[in-house]
């Protein structure tokens, strides 16, 4: 084992009380001591413009100095209209440019999708994906993370309240961790 690994995670929803972002939050509870999560914003990103790449906003030269930095990323994100919320897919392109010096490329990186709907995101999760192909991430395939029900799954403190769920999320987090050993840079 390499030592430790910093985990970025992106989460999807800018809600206050978002459940991916309790999800997120739970991951990190459950993770294993090989690897650190933290989460990296991106509800203040400019809203992405090529003509801008000459004079970045400084978000996005912090945004993509970040994600830089990480070993590894994690998105937990909702589903919006059967794909990926807007504001995950800005900070996605904004990472990825200028042409040729993307910040997400070679990065392992894993998807958890999370909705109150029964589907549990599976349009958002497999939309990112695509995105995540182009962007030459190698992408944890299995467990797949469709986390429906969301509602009924956290506390009032925003803690996981059934052992099951506990147990499903461990998997998918220690998965991630074999993960990135197998793949990171
Ligand atoms: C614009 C918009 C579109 C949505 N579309 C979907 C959808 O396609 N599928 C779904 O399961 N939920 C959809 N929802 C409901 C979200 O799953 C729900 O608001 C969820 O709580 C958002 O995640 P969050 O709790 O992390 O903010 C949509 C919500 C919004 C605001």
């Amino acid at each position: 084992m390499a030592g430790v690994r910093n985990v970025a995670v992106v989460v999807g929803s800018l809600r206050k009380g978002s459940f991916n972002r309790m999800a997120a939050g739970a991951l990190a509870e459950l993770a294993p001591s090989s690897l650190r999560l933290s989460i990296i914003e991106i509800g203040q990103l400019p809203l992405y413009d090529q003509d801008e790449d000459a004079e970045p906003p400084a978000a996005w030269t912090a945004f993509r100095a970040q994600i830089k930095a990480a070993d590894a990323v994690l998105f937990v994100t909702p589903e919006y209209n059967r794909s990926v919320p807007g504001v995950l897919k800005n900070a996605i392109d904004v990472g990825s440019r200028p042409y040729g010096q993307s910040a997400w490329a070679g990065k392992p990186a894993a998807v958890m999708s999370v909705s109150p709907g029964a589907v549990g995101g599976f349009g958002a999760n497999h939309h990112l994906r695509q995105s995540l192909v182009f962007l030459d991430m190698p992408v944890l395939q299995q467990p797949e993370a469709y986390v429906g029900g969301a509602g009924n799954l956290f506390d009032e403190a925003g803690k996981l309240k059934n052992e099951g769920t506990q147990k499903f999320f461990k998997s998918f987090i220690d998965a991630f961790a074999a993960w990135i050993e197998r793949t990171a840079l």
